[in-house]
This record gives C-alpha cells, sequence and structure tokens, in this order.
C-alpha cells in the first residue's frame, strides 16, 4: 500500500489470515491485507456487520483472533498487551460518559500512558505540554476544562481523537470517527488525522460508511463483506460500479467534481439479504 515521506520513519503494518469468531460465529475469515507503510490512511468500508470493528478490535488484540498481526515484521503478541496499546490506539465509536475526568484530565491520562520511561514529574510536564498541544490542533481547548459527562455526542468523539493522537502511536485504528460529527468537524478531524499520519509516519484505520470521506482523504481502501476482504487499492478504482452493486446492493460511481472524487449513488438495485 502507498508509501509516503514522514519526518518520523514509522512501522509497517501486516495483517495475515485474521480469522475471529464469536462463540459459534465466524466473524472475520482468513483476512489478509498488502503491507500497509508508514505515512498510509487506510479507509476500511463495507456494509453494517462486514467485520469492520471487529478487524480493528482485533488488530488492536482487543477480542482474541487467529492468525497474525505484525509491525515491522514482529508480531505484535509478543510484546505483551501494555506494549501493544502503546503501539496501536483503538478509538471506539463512542467514549464512555461516565467519567469523572475533565477533557483535558482524560488526555492527560492518555498521554501519560503512552509515555516513556522517564521520571514521573518529567513525564507529567511532557505529557500536559502534548495535551495542550493536541487540543489546540484539535480546537478543544475551549472544552478543556469541561467534563467529559457534560459533552455531546460529537464533542466526545472529537475527545476520543484526541486521546489516540496524544499517545503518538505508530498505528491508529478509528471506529467511525465522524459518525457524530457535523460537516465542518468531520473534514476538519479527517484533514487532522491525514495531516498528523503523513507529518509522523504512523498509519491510521479508519472505519466509514461516508464513501466521500474514504475518496476524498484514504490513500487506499480496504472493503470488507461477510468478514472477506472484497476490495483493496486506490480508492477510485476499488470503488467501481460492480463493487457499489454486489458489496452495498446499489448502483452507483465514482465522479469528478469541482477536482474532488464524489460517489453518485442513483438508487437501490437488489433488496439485500
Ligand atoms: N460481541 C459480539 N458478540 C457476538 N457477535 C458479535 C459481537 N460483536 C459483533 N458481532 C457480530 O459480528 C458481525 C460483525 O460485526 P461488526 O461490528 O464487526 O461489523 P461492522 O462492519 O463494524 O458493522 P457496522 O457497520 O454495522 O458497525 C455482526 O454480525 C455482529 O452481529
Amino acid at each position: 500500500m502507498s508509501a509516503h515521506s514522514p519526518e518520523r520513519r514509522g512501522s509497517r503494518l501486516d495483517v495475515s489470515k485474521l480469522s475471529l469468531r464469536y462463540g459459534m460465529v465466524q466473524v472475520l475469515h482468513q483476512v489478509s491485507l498488502p503491507s500497509i507503510l508508514p505515512g498510509t490512511v487506510v479507509a476500511l468500508l463495507g456494509p453494517n456487520a462486514a467485520g469492520k470493528s471487529s478487524l480493528l478490535r482485533g488488530i488492536a488484540g482487543l477480542s482474541s483472533t487467529t492468525g497474525e498481526v505484525c509491525l515491522d515484521g514482529v508480531p505484535v503478541g509478543q510484546a505483551g498487551f501494555a506494549e501493544r496499546a502503546r503501539k496501536i490506539a483503538y478509538v471506539p465509536q463512542t467514549l464512555p460518559a461516565a467519567s469523572r475526568l475533565c477533557v483535558f484530565e482524560s488526555v492527560l491520562s492518555a498521554a501519560m500512558a503512552g509515555a516513556g520511561p522517564d521520571g514521573r514529574e518529567l513525564r507529567v510536564a511532557r505529557a500536559a505540554e502534548q495535551v495542550e498541544a493536541t487540543l489546540h490542533q484539535l480546537e478543544l481547548m475551549p472544552l478543556a476544562d469541561r467534563m467529559l459527562a457534560q459533552l455531546s455526542g460529537g464533542q466526545r468523539q472529537r475527545v476520543g481523537l484526541a486521546q489516540a493522537l496524544v499517545r503518538k502511536p505508530r498505528v491508529m485504528l478509528l471506529d467511525e470517527p465522524t459518525s457524530a460529527l457535523d460537516l465542518y468537524y468531520q473534514l476538519r478531524s479527517l484533514e487532522q488525522v491525514v495531516a498528523e499520519t503523513k507529518r509522523s509516519g504512523l498509519i491510521s484505520m479508519i472505519a466509514l460508511h461516508d464513501i466521500n470521506l474514504a475518496l476524498r482523504y484514504a490513500d487506499t481502501v480496504v472493503v470488507l463483506s461477510n468478514g472477506c476482504v472484497r476490495g483493496v487499492g486506490c480508492p477510485r478504482q476499488v470503488l467501481s460500479p460492480a463493487l457499489f452493486a454486489e458489496v452495498y446492493g446499489v448502483s452507483g460511481r465514482v465522479v469528478e467534481f469541482d477536482g474532488v472524487p464524489q460517489a453518485v449513488i442513483t438508487g437501490v438495485r437488489a433488496i439485500r439479504d
């Protein structure tokens, strides 16, 4: 998958034959992806129940899987859960509302979790600087002192992104990070993710339902259906009329409008099972 020239070298991510089951139900079937290089934004697409969240959780080590997830050729499972969590940040769709922390404290605790082995005072001072920079970057400073429990769904979702970015992971797994956001913050948040991905050489894998956001921001798309990969590669090539029909059950195609690729969906093709 596509490479860029990040300021800081990141890690290559390899996902090989990843399978996941919940009880008797097989949800992912030997999912393998081409190597994902540092500085790549991957959009993870597919219909409801395709397995997008399961794949992200499997890569993060939050669900038990078979197969292999490697960073620079080393299986991430070998390093233990804490080390894996330092390298791979997973952001669920919604942060739990029940928290006694304010925004600054919640992002600070994420930064501390990702901090290196320096003395505690130094770590806190450095982490606090990083929190401030991240809150500025995501336009969250006005909310810094607000309690998480008092935020709107969209505000909480933006704080979740701040918690991931501040940790400076190698891989960021974002589960529908724009589902609660207005149009402005959908674009601004993904612009920040793309900028940080390129600047730091991390890998961002983003589950999305909005094809237009994928077309606008992703270097690569992975399309899942029934737990299998149905397409992977350059968004404009993968998102063909045949794929819209077969995977989503709709008639659609990608056109260029004012220099921006857009999906035009003209209708439902067939009633899906
Ligand atoms: N904890 C669970 N226990 C049992 N089955 C589950 C569990 N979580 C997910 N599933 C099942 O796994 C399948 C894949 O779900 P998953 O959440 O990964 O899909 P998704 O592509 O993220 O869907 P959506 O777009 O609707 O969020 C679904 O059939 C779902 O019902």
